[in-house]
């Protein structure tokens, strides 16, 4: 007999539901994420995803259905959630007058941890805060307070870290360096779960994307599947002889001329090849001097799923 051993659950999502004043604005939403994995929530404005983490961190009372982390119920079994969750809100949240140093202490004593100097100087390290560790909050930049509350979210080694929107308004250096010392701690076995307004991150970082719309769950799949399932594909053709019209018979190509009519481009649907294209157009006797395709990604996926522009 063979035995198969499943990751547990980080965390599990039932028929989760809260409305604001009589107006809803999670609709029965369902989800699992696997213990080591990187989960990205995304979702045009107001669809509902800050509610949704905001509930699972415990700040924002259930409306109704359940969730679980790691086995746990984070109603009835707060004291343990709490100490398994680390979470990085939207909002900048921090103690103004304490130091940096400080701060990250006392969090420690928050969660009822011991401080663990060696874990607290390789944040310190890792999220570039040292030498700012003696100054007042108050007096960090908006970057710096972005970096501290990374830190301040894993002081306790939570085995979920939720980053709500982590580098909204940070520049594109630290963005690079979050995003690496995300997945440092994801490959020592922090499972993730997060939301970006960056599509093209989420598209390099995470394994899985549940795409939220008007408070419900429109798209929840292996991020690279989805792109191959809904992605089309751009293909150039440069030609040997300019064209003064496309080629007939290619209208479901919605085929396009362009630099004076020497580059044809089509629109391949999902899943099907160049190949049958391109016969057809080397039999009817078009000369092609060069191909090129271009895959379309999470971007025009969502844009197309959610009818809006992403970020
Ligand atoms: N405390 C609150 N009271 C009343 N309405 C709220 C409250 N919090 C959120 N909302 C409303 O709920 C809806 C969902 O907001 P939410 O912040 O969850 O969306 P989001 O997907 O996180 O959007 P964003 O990407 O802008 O953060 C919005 O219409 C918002 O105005």
């Amino acid at each position: 007999m063979r035995l198969y051993i499943r990751a547990m659950d980080a965390l599990v999502i039932k028929k989760l539901c809260k409305s604001f004043d009589d107006v809803p604005v999670v609709k029965g939403v369902d989800f699992a994420i696997k213990e080591g994995e990187i989960f990205g929530l995304l979702g045009p404005n107001g669809a509902g995803k800050s509610t949704t983490i905001n509930m699972i961190a415990g700040v924002v009372r259930l409306g109704s259905g359940s969730i679980t982390a790691f086995g746990y119920d984070n109603q009835k079994d707060y004291r343990y959630t709490r100490r398994m969750l680390g979470v990085v809100h939207q909002e900048i949240v921090i103690d103004n007058f304490f130091t940096v140093n400080q701060a990250l202490r006392m969090h420690a004593g928050y969660y009822g941890v011991k401080d663990d100097p060696a874990w607290r100087h390789l944040l310190v390290d890792r999220l570039g805060l040292k030498p700012h560790l003696n100054k007042v909050m108050l007096k960090l930049s908006g970057g710096l307070k972005r970096r501290f509350m990374i830190a301040k979210a894993l002081i306790h080694r939570p085995r979920l870290l939720i980053l709500d929107e982590p580098t909204a308004g940070v520049d594109v250096e630290l963005r690079h360096g979050l995003w690496a010392f995300v997945r440092e701690i994801n490959q020592q076995g922090t499972t993730i779960l997060l939301t970006t307004h960056y599509l093209e991150e989420a598209e390099q970082m995470c394994d899985r994307v549940g795409i939220m719309n008007h408070g419900e769950l429109i798209a929840l799949e292996n991020t690279q599947a989805l792109i191959r399932r809904l992605a089309n594909r751009q293909l150039s053709l440069w030609l040997d002889n300019p064209l003064l019209v496309p080629p007939a018979g290619l209208e479901q190509y919605s085929p396009k001329l362009k630099e004076e009519g020497m580059l044809l481009l089509l629109h391949l649907p999902s899943g099907e090849g160049a190949g049958p294209v391109l016969r057809k157009l080397t039999e009817s006797g078009m000369r092609i001097r060069d191909v090129e395709t271009e895959q379309s990604g999470l971007e025009e996926i969502f844009i197309h799923l959610t009818g809006l522009e992403g970020g």
